[in-house]
């Protein structure tokens, strides 16, 4: 069996400490490194890990990527906050450095990965799509990561298919009132103790609606997805958005 030495930065967080404790359960994986905010990232090449999970915050993950990328380091990265630009830069490093792999990947859970897909297959059915994502109040960044691509994704399948433009009178708008627009989708968030992660996908036509639901009642539901992008991403060089890419969603 291949062993896999996996390194973790922001491993005393909510995301980190849980994938910690999923590296060293699995059978072909070894916890090499588990790094916080000021610790050397030296401390992956001393100990050779060959793959770098990111759990950290929007603020520090292109320094640790860059610095991963250089190094020969590939990285599977669940820390959110991305947009065009970020990711362009992203490209560029990897240009430079053939052969290393990055995973960037909004949600790791299998329900989240079907919510987007189902979405996206919905979308050209319906004149009306509008994104609720639902989070734990410690979460730093808005909105999620998730919601971010679910609204690309539907964007992208209205597009396709010439869907007429969302139906929305509003003329008189308390700031914020209507949420915030990703490539043309409505995104609204809410932050409230007691949530985890979960995100509602709302569709309309006249007389019916759709509601595609995923709720992460646990942190252990990201945890087969973190793997799955540890063992995927050693043979697959470049950028890979969307932990899709690595499943058989057919
Ligand atoms: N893709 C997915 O499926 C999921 C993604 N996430 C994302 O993962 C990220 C982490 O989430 P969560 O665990 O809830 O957040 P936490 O705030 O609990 O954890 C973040 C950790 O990163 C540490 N940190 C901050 N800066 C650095 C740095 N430069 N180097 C190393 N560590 C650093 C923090 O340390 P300190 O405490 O000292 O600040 C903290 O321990 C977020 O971006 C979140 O959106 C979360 C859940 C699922
Ligand atoms: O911060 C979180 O908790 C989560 N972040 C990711 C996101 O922004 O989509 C994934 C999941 O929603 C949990």
């Amino acid at each position: 069996m291949r062993m896999i030495k996996v390194g973790v930065l922001g491993a005393s967080g909510k995301m980190g400490a849980q994938t910690c404790l999923a590296v060293q359960d699995a059978a072909d994986c070894e916890l090499v490194a588990q790094l916080g905010r000021g610790d050397d990232l030296a401390e992956l090449t001393k100990a050779g890990a060959q793959v770098a999970v990111d759990l950290t915050r929007p603020e520090a993950v292109m320094t640790n990527l860059q610095w991963c990328i250089e190094n020969g380091i590939h990285a599977v990265v669940g820390t959110t906050g991305w947009d065009e630009e970020r990711l362009a830069t992203l490209r560029s490093w990897l240009d430079a450095a053939p052969g290393v792999g990055v995973l960037i990947a909004p949600n790791f859970s299998i329900g989240a990965m079907l919510m987007m897909q189902f979405a996206a297959k919905a979308a050209r059915f319906y004149e009306s799509v509008e994104i609720i994502e639902l989070h734990h109040p410690d979460k730093v960044d808005a909105p999620s990561g998730t919601a971010r691509r679910t609204a690309e994704l539907v964007a992208a399948a209205r597009q396709e298919a010439g869907s007429v433009p969302i139906p929305d009178s509003t003329t008189d708008e308390l700031d914020g009132a209507r949420g915030a627009q990703i490539e043309g989708i409505r995104v609204h968030g809410v932050r409230l103790r007691g949530l985890i992660a979960h995100q509602e996908v709302l569709f309309g036509n006249e007389g019916e609606m759709l509601t595609i639901r995923h709720d992460s009642m646990s942190r252990v539901s990201f945890m087969a997805g973190v793997l799955l992008g540890v063992r995927r991403i050693v043979d697959t060089p470049g950028l890979t958005v969307g932990l899709e890419h690595f499943m058989d969603l057919s």
